[in-house]
């Protein structure tokens, strides 16, 4: 059997807990087939050219984990830089944060260049080479420029954007060219193909053909969605595991007399955390009954703290809950209790269960995995409510959630409210309808369907 080697920028052992949901899928589905994990060790050496120092090896149960270190220069441009100040903003459509700074795109391409030779040596003949996310889109053109010949499929896990916001990018056309030199893409939902499909026909000038293939720049590629999902008999075993119990006995107990509302989310301005604040303060403020009772309990768990936009988003979020609490709280309850730290994953399957109503309610995001969670770690005869955002791609699938426009402030607490307000045979329904649609698009079916995709690919020749 073809051994699996997957690269992603953030590698983790997939035994231990981790924030961020590429790294929770990948470890989730390295830990049932084994094989390579390669990326970037976390690690910034600082001074001097980088990278070509020894690469570390780790075994963590059937995974091998290959890791290598960064020059302080190469992760300011390639990760801060180019990957999350340019590609992050612009795929998640905020041109208005997105920084052109022509010095990054040096860094980005060295990286990958820097990744394709690193790795090129592990490669057996007949590996099969998954490469995630928009840190690493033109490794397979790297790899294929060194020799590589094995099969490479790419996965984004971010959305892929409509063609005029992708056109804002300068390097937009060597972006997608790049892709050309993967077998297979896959993106997370319907509508991300559709733009890629758009930015072919109509900004390469390619052609769109039976099967899902693609071909411009005198390349083929196929291309189709493959909506990531959990490991819901995981995640269930972690809801009844005796920290979750603990947690939610004691977050119910603690707040007996209230409803829990939760968000779980990094800190990140894709996640739309304001807006969900400030759609919370309209609850309060048009439905008084749930003063002194309806409570949020936000977690938002530090990201990329040195790039600007992160910094802005933190300073905005902790104004607005003080105000809010300043305005609602009494001496016996705060409104909103806003935690800037990462919650341990054996916690947050007990703070799903014991909040009436999860909220997911991102801006923009590629899927979102807290809200397929959430549904997981309800109990099915009280469940609580899912109020999730129609531009999450869980939204494509997840349609019994209560679905909000979170620039909608009012119309959010409306829905709110609602949610709230639920009858338990209508939660009951819903919840029901959210847990199939989970178990049949689990982590287990996302990475097969994947990899039998990528299998089907007629292989490189010389
Ligand atoms: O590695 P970081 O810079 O610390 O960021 C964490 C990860 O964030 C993004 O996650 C995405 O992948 C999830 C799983 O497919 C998806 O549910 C979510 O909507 C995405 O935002 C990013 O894409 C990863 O590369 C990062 O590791
Ligand atoms: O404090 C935190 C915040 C998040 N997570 C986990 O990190 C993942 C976040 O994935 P998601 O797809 O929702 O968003 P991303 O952060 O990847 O954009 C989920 O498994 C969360 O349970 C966590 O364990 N602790």
């Amino acid at each position: 059997m073809s051994r699996l080697v997957v690269i992603s920028n953030r590698v983790a052992d997939p035994r231990k807990p981790a924030a961020g949901g590429l790294a929770v899928a990948l470890g989730e589905s390295l830990q049932q087939s084994g094989g390579l994990w390669f990326g970037w060790s976390g690690t910034v050496v600082e001074g001097g050219p980088s990278g070509e120092g020894e690469l570390h090896r780790q075994q963590a149960g059937k995974v091998t984990l290959a890791t290598i270190d960064l020059s302080r220069e190469d992760h300011d441009s390639y990760y801060l830089g180019y990957s999350n100040d340019v590609l992050w903003p612009v795929f998640h459509n905020r041109l208005d944060l997105a920084h052109f700074d022509a010095g990054f795109i040096g860094g980005y391409r060295r990286v990958n260049q820097l990744f394709a030779r690193k790795l090129l040596p592990l490669l057996k003949p007949d590996d099969v080479i998954w490469v995630h996310d928009y840190h690493l889109i033109p490794l397979a053109a790297e790899l294929r420029a060194m020799g590589c010949r094995q099969r490479i499929g790419f996965f984004l896990h971010i959305p892929l954007p409509p063609q005029i916001i992708m056109a804002a990018i300068p390097q937009h056309e060597w972006l997608v060219r790049s892709l050309f030199a993967y077998d297979l893409i896959g993106l997370q939902s319907h509508q991300d193909r559709e733009h890629f499909d758009r930015y072919v026909v109509d900004e390469a000038h390619g052609t769109a053909q039976a099967g899902d293939m693609y071909q411009a720049y005198g390349q083929s590629v196929r291309c189709s969605a493959f909506p990531i999902g959990i490991d819901v008999d995981e995640f269930m075993e972690l809801t009844h595991a005796k920290e979750a119990q603990e947690m939610c006995q004691t977050m119910r107990r603690e707040y007996s007399q209230r409803r829990l509302m939760i968000g779980i989310d990094r800190l990140d301005y894709s996640k739309g955390i304001p807006h969900r604040v400030r759609a919370f303060r309209e609850l309060l403020a048009h439905y008084p009954e749930n003063r002194r009772s309806a409570t949020l309990i936000q977690i938002a768990s530090p990201t990329r703290e040195t790039v600007d936009a992160y910094g802005d988003i933190r300073r905005e979020l902790e104004s607005l809950c003080g105000a809010i609490n300043g305005d609602y709280g009494e001496l016996d309850w705060m409104p909103v209790r806003y935690i800037h730290r990462m919650v341990a994953r054996k916690r947050v399957p007990g703070l799903c269960r014991a909040a009436a109503v999860g909220l997911v309610t991102p801006l923009r995001d590629g899927m979102n995995l807290v809200a397929k969670e959430y549904v997981a770690a309800q109990d099915p005869a009280d469940p609580g409510v899912l109020v999730l955002s129609r531009f999450a791609g869980a939204a494509e699938q997840l349609k019994e959630a209560l679905l909000v426009n979170p620039y909608d402030t009012h119309g959010t607490a409306e829905v709110m409210q609602q949610a709230l307000q639920m009858p338990l045979e209508e939660r009951r329904h819903r919840h029901q309808k959210l847990l199939q649609r989970i178990r049949e698009h689990d982590v287990h079916w996302w990475r097969s369907a994947f990899l039998a995709a990528l299998a089907e690919t007629v292989q490189v020749t010389d």
